[in-house]
C-alpha cells in the first residue's frame, strides 16, 4: 500500500488531478459555511450581472441569481450524484458480473444476453426512456445513470472472473470444502476489486457527465435546484449575449472531468503491479545501456565472450543486480551449461546478450558481451537485429509462449526466414520443410500447416528449434528447453540438439537447473549463485569433484538412477535477495564450512587451469584431482 501511495505520488499528472480534486472537493463541502447567497434567490433587477461585479464574483444569471453560490452547490450535487451512481452501478455491475463468471453455464448465458440487450441500446436513449418512466427528478436521473452503466461493470468483472475461476488457487478452495459463496467471498473478491476501483476512478467524471446531459434536458434536477447540468441548460439562451454564465459551470465540468480521469490513470497505475515494474509498458527494442566504466579489454577467446557483464533492474528506487559480473565464453562446435537455482540469473545474462531483457526496468551496468570480436552492448540497434536470429538464436523454455496461436507453424517459419533472407515464399517454405525434417519431425509436409496448439509439446519444441536454426546461426542459447518435456521427448531433444551442434558446427550455451542434462549435453559448465558464476570447468572434472559446496550441495540433491538408496541432501535457507545482497560470499549464509572471511569483501572468481571457482575455502578432494 506504501509503494502504491509513492508511485502515485510520483506520477505528477495524477498528483495535480487529486489537488485539483480535493481543492473543489473541500470548497463545496465548505459551501454551508461560506459567506453566500441563498443559491436559489431570483433578484431580477441584477440579470445576467458580469463576472467580478459587486456582490457577484462569478456574475449572476438570467434570473439574477448569484452565479457563484448556485456553482458551489451544484457542483456539490453533481459530485454527489456522480458518485453514487458509479458506487451503485459498480455493485450490482461487479455482484452480476462475478455471479456469471463463476457459476457459468445456463446462468451466465440468461445474465450476459440479458446485460447483452441492454448494451445493445444507445445508453442515452435508454437513461431517457428510463426518465421517462420514472419521471423527471434528480433521483430518478441517478437511477438511469446508475442503470446504463451496470452492464459496462458486469462485462469487465464476469472476463476477469471467468479467468480466475480456474485458477488452481480456486480449485484448491473447493478442494478444501469450501462453499461457492465463500470461494466468491474469500478468493474471487479480493483479486477483483482492484479492477472495481480502477473501472470506478475511470468512469465517475464520465457519469457526472452523463448527469450533467439529462439536467441539461431538463430531465434531472429541477428549478430553482442548481447542478451543473441544469446550470448550462439554462444559459443556453444566453450562450452569445452573456456567455459567462455558460462558461462557470462549463468550466467546473472540465476541472471536475479532467481531475477525476487523471487521478484515475494515477489509481490504476499504481494498483497495477505489472505497470509499477514497467511489464506493462512498451519495451525499449534493445536493453537500455548505461555502463558506469568502460568496457573490460578482451581476455577470453571464443566466437561468443561474456565479459563482467552487469544487469540490473530499476524498479522505483530499488535497484535489482540480476547479474553481477558474470564471464562466459564458448567456441563453435562447443556446448556451455549453464545451471543454478531459479532467481540466479541465467536466464538474465542469457537475455543480456543481445539486449533482450525488458528496458524499462532492465539495465545493462557493466561488461562487454563480444561475439567474433564485436562488442554488442551498446551496438547500434541495426546491428543488434542483424545479430539475433540471423548470428545468436534462440529457444526457450515454453515453445506455446513464444509461437503465435493464430498463425500455422510453417508461416511462422517462413517469416522467421524471410526476416534475415531476401528469398521468395515459396522457397521460404521448402527451406521451412528441411528445417522440420532436421527437427525429425514426422510428416513434414503436412505438419507444416498445423497450428501451434494441434501439435504435442515435444514436437512445438523442435519447431521452436528449426525457429532457432531457420538462419543458420553459429551461436543457440537455450533456455531451459527441456523442463517441460517428459523424460523420453527431453532425451530425444537433447541427442538432436547434440548432432545439430557436431553437423553445423553450432556453439550452445544450454540454461537448466538440472545436472543430468548438463552431463548428457555440455562440454563445460558455469554454476551460477545470486547473478554470480561461482564456479566453472569441464563437466566431467566438475562433476566429479565440484569445488565450490554450492555446487557440492546441488550434485548432491539430484537423484541416482539405480544408484542405491542414499538420503538426498536439500540445501537449507534461500538465495539472498537480488536487491540485499551480502557483503562476501553470497552463499555464506547457507554453507556449513562458512567461516568469518566469507562475509567480507569481494571474492574473486579463482582460476587453475581449466577450472575456476569464487570461494576461499574450496573443497578438496586430492584423490579424484590426481585421477582428472
Ligand atoms: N522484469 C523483472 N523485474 C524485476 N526483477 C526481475 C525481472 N526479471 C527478472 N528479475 C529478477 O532477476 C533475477 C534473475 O532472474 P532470472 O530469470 O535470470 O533467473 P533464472 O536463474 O533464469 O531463474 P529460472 O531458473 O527460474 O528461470 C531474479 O531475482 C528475478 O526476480
Amino acid at each position: 500500500m506504501t509503494s502504491a501511495f509513492l508511485l502515485f505520488s510520483r506520477n505528477r499528472l495524477a498528483l495535480a488531478g487529486g489537488i485539483l480534486l480535493s481543492l473543489v472537493v473541500l470548497l463545496v463541502l465548505a459551501a454551508p459555511i461560506l459567506p453566500l447567497t441563498d443559491p436559489d434567490v431570483t433578484n431580477t433587477a441584477n440579470r445576467y450581472l458580469p463576472p467580478l461585479s459587486e456582490g457577484a464574483l462569478l456574475g449572476t444569471d438570467h434570473l439574477g441569481r448569484d452565479l457563484l453560490s448556485r456553482l458551489l452547490w451544484g457542483t456539490r450535487l453533481s459530485l454527489a450524484v456522480g458518485f453514487a451512481a458509479a458506487a451503485i452501478a459498480a455493485t450490482i455491475g461487479a455482484a452480476i458480473g462475478v455471479v456469471a463468471g463463476f457459476y457459468g453455464g445456463r446462468l451466465d448465458n440468461v445474465i450476459m444476453r440479458g446485460v447483452d440487450m441492454l448494451m445493445a441500446f444507445p445508453y442515452i436513449l435508454l437513461a431517457l426512456a428510463i426518465v421517462a418512466a420514472l419521471g423527471p427528478g434528480l433521483l430518478n436521473a441517478l437511477i438511469a445513470v446508475a442503470a446504463v452503466n451496470v452492464p459496462f461493470f458486469a462485462r469487465n468483472i464476469r472476463g476477469i472472473t471467468v479467468g480466475l475461476a480456474h485458477k488452481e488457487f480456486v480449485d484448491a478452495a473447493r478442494l478444501s470444502g469450501l462453499s461457492r459463496p465463500q470461494i466468491i467471498l474469500t478468493e474471487i473478491l479480493p483479486n477483483v476489486l482492484p479492477i472495481i476501483v480502477i473501472a470506478m476512478s475511470t468512469t465517475i467524471g464520465w457519469m457526472i457527465l452523463e448527469t450533467a446531459g439529462l439536467s441539461f434536458l431538463g430531465l434531472g434536477s429541477q428549478p430553482p435546484q442548481a447542478d451543473l447540468g441544469s446550470m448550462l441548460g439554462e444559459a443556453r439562451a444566453a450562450l452569445i449575449s452573456h456567455p459567462h454564465t455558460s462558461v462557470v459551470p462549463g468550466v467546473m465540468i472540465l476541472i471536475i472531468v479532467m481531475s477525476i480521469n487523471l487521478l484515475g490513470d494515477g489509481i490504476r497505475d499504481a494498483l497495477d503491479p505489472r505497470l509499477k515494474s514497467g511489464a506493462l509498458s512498451r519495451p525499449m527494442a534493445a536493453t537500455r545501456v548505461r555502463r558506469q566504466a568502460p568496457a573490460p579489454e578482451p581476455s577470453l577467446e571464443g566466437i561468443l565472450t561474456v565479459e563482467g557483464l552487469e544487469t540490473e533492474f530499476h524498479v522505483g528506487p530499488r535497484k535489482l543486480r540480476a547479474v553481477g559480473g558474470v564471464s562466459l565464453s564458448v567456441k563453435p562446435g562447443e556446448c556451455l551449461g549453464i545451471i543454478g537455482e531459479s532467481g540466479s540469473g541465467k536466464s538474465v545474462t542469457a537475455l543480456s546478450v543481445t539486449g533482450l531483457v525488458a528496458s524499462p526496468p532492465g539495465v545493462i551496468t557493466g561488461g562487454a558481451v563480444r561475439y567474433r570480436g564485436d562488442d554488442l552492448i551498446g551496438a547500434p540497434y541495426e546491428h543488434l537485429r542483424a545479430v539475433r536470429g540471423r548470428e545468436i538464436a534462440y529457444i526457450f523454455q515454453d515453445p506455446l509462449a513464444t509461437l503465435h496461436p493464430l498463425y500455422r507453424v510453417g508461416d511462422q517459419l517462413v517469416e522467421a526466414i524471410q526476416a534475415h533472407q531476401k528469398i521468395g515464399t515459396e522457397e521460404a517454405r521448402g527451406k521451412a520443410v528441411e528445417l522440420l525434417r532436421d527437427v525429425r519431425i514426422p510428416n513434414p509436409e503436412r505438419r507444416i500447416s498445423d497450428y501451434p496448439h494441434e501439435m504435442s509439446g515435444g514436437m512445438r519444441q523442435r519447431v521452436g528449434i528449426a525457429m532457432a536454426l531457420a538462419n543458420d546461426p553459429e551461436v543457440i542459447i537455450a533456455d531451459e528447453p527441456t523442463t517441460a518435456l517428459d523424460v523420453t521427448v527431453q532425451a530425444q531433444i537433447l541427442s538432436l540438439l547434440d548432432d545439430l551442434r557436431r553437423s553445423r558446427d553450432l556453439a550452445i550455451i544450454f540454461i537448466t537447473h538440472d545436472f543430468g542434462v548438463v552431463a548428457q549435453l555440455c562440454d563445460r559448465v558455469a554454476v551460477m549463485y545470486a547473478g554470480k558464476v561461482v564456479e566453472e570447468g569441464p563437466t566431467k572434472a566438475v562433476l566429479a569433484a565440484p569445488r565450490h559446496p554450492y555446487t557440492a550441495r546441488l550434485i548432491a540433491c539430484v537423484p541416482e538412477l539405480g544408484g542405491g538408496r542414499r538420503r538426498l541432501e536439500a540445501i537449507p535457507g534461500l538465495p539472498p535477495a537480488v536487491d540485499r545482497l551480502p557483503e562476501g560470499c553470497a552463499f555464506a549464509e547457507r554453507c556449513n564450512k562458512a567461516r568469518s572471511a566469507c562475509r567480507e569483501g569481494h571474492i574473486p572468481l579463482a582460476q587453475k587451469g581449466d577450472r575456476a571457482v569464487r570461494c576461499l575455502f574450496p573443497e578438496e578432494s586430492p584423490a579424484r584431482e590426481a585421477a582428472e
